[in-house]
């Protein structure tokens, strides 16, 4: 495929107070973003951009170019999951359902087949860039790592870490534990792969103890390694965090107590976070990854991502399978904003998400709280090409076209996108980029 590529057509980059829509075209080099341009400019260059070896592919008036989904937060190894067990809380839904089925992660073979239908299933949905938890498994989760690696998705893969006994068993040893995340860490960055970093995983603080957690902290301090973790998600979750650490005055003390609280850090929930946790977490500069799917389907809350946002604080989304019960960004932003409505149906002063700030979150937001804005989320001349082709009338596409849009042009277009954001689904995601390599074409 040509590393030269350009598109010429409606290019649409949501920020989180705007929507740029520029009808015009992108210049791709490389995987990166070379030029952003207008129409005429194309024109009057179109030549000399064929000459010099750009492929070029000109949008339909019903197709659109985004960024790229990304998912904030996932569990791989519980997808068999999927739309099953949903009939209890967290923590009984860990015991019952999660715990007994990651420990089957123990075989490698079965990981491997498990993660290439993952991987598979998050690009087929748009999803270039994904933060997820592996298990307790050293080899396993590296099965993961090379999976996305195989089908060049952008990740974040993190090996998850437990030393607190639970009936399953599925837990390590301390030093057993900070061996193998070492090896883990090691082992991702000799792949010197561009999209791939590793991610010390502590699963939660009801899972790790505090020695556990200050010398995770370290390892990703010492290897410059994002923090995921999961804070405030359930009631009795908290309060037998709080019954635990009885020096502590809130959850996220525990966590900041422990050095997880760098400034590359991303907690998945929140729903429950005091004034004084979300003043921390902006002060911080900690990030939310909001799983609005698994908040409802575990009974955990309703999370308040205005509050979240008005007070500084970086929030992406997270699909949080198999708490959530669809692998899809575009379910994960549209339930966002259905619990946003809920609050604010419920009484909340804030006013609900409207579906442009629910795409923000779920492309730049997600990029901003995954620390990597620098490079993609949004398209800036400099950043890698992370995009999905959107067509809205594609083949079987769940959208009806009427002809009945009195809008004109520019507006017409916002409409279209507005459309995709409310009805569309994979099916409409003809094309998928990132860092400019094709991996997924219907067209
Ligand atoms: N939703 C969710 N919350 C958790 N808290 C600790 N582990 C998990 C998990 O696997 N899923
Ligand atoms: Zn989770």
């Amino acid at each position: 495929m040509s590393d030269k590529l350009i598109f010429v057509g409606n290019i649409i980059s949501p920020t989180l107070l705007n929507i740029e829509c520029i009808n015009g075209f992108i210049q791709v080099q490389n995987g990166k973003i070379t030029d952003i341009n207008t129409r005429k400019y194309f024109n009057q260059n179109e030549q000399t951009f064929i000459k010099t070896g750009y492929t070029i592919k000109v949008l339909g008036l019903n197709e659109f170019l985004i960024p790229g989904f990304v998912d904030c937060h996932t569990h791989a190894p519980q997808y068999p999951n999927l739309g099953i067990g949903l009939d209890r809380p967290l923590l009984e839904w860990l015991d019952k359902y999660t715990f007994p089925l990651e420990c089957l992660y123990s075989d490698t073979e079965f990981a491997a087949k498990v993660y290439d239908q993952v991987v598979r299933r998050l690009i087929n949905n748009g999803t270039t860039t994904a933060c997820y938890f592996g298990s307790l498994h050293l080899e396993g989760t590296l099965e993961l790592v090379k999976c996305v690696i195989k089908h060049n998705q952008r990740a974040l893969v993190g090996k998850v870490s437990m030393n607190v006994k639970n009936d399953a068993g599925y837990y390590n040893d301390t030093n057993v534990e900070l061996n193998q995340v070492k090896t883990f860490v090691n082992k991702v960055l000799e792949y010197k792969n561009k999209l791939v970093e590793p991610v010390i995983t502590p699963r939660f603080a009801l899972s790790c103890d505090k020695e556990l957690m200050k010398q995770l902290s370290t390892i990703a301090r010492e290897n410059s390694c994002l923090i995921q973790s999961h804070i405030s998600e359930n009631k009795k979750e908290i309060e037998f965090v709080l019954n635990s650490y009885s020096e502590c005055s809130n959850y996220a003390e525990v966590y900041d107590r422990c050095g997880i609280f760098n400034n590359k850090c991303i907690m998945a929930h929140g729903v429950h976070l005091t004034e004084s946790e979300m003043s921390m977490f902006a002060r911080k500069g900690i990030s939310i990854a909001h799983c609005p799917a698994s908040n409802t389907r575990l009974r955990s809350g309703l999370c308040p991502v205005r509050k979240l946002l008005d007070k500084g604080v970086k929030v992406g989304l997270g699909t949080d399978v198999s708490g959530g019960d669809n692998s899809s960004m575009l379910d994960a932003l549209r339930r966002a904003m259905d619990v946003s409505e809920h609050l604010n149906l419920l009484g909340a002063k804030e006013s609900p998400l409207n579906w442009r700030e629910a795409l923000y979150l779920a492309t730049l937001g997600g990029a901003t709280a995954l620390h990597l804005n620098d490079k993609i989320g949004s398209f800036e001349v400099g950043k890698d090409f992370d995009a999905l082709v959107i067509d809205l009338y594609s083949k079987d596409s769940p959208i009806d076209k009427y002809d009945s849009s009195l809008a004109q042009e520019q507006e017409a277009m916002l409409e279209r996108v507005q459309k995709f954001v409310y009805l569309g689904d994979d099916r409409n995601i003809v094309q998928v980029y990132v860092k400019g390599i094709k991996v997924k074409d219907i067209l």
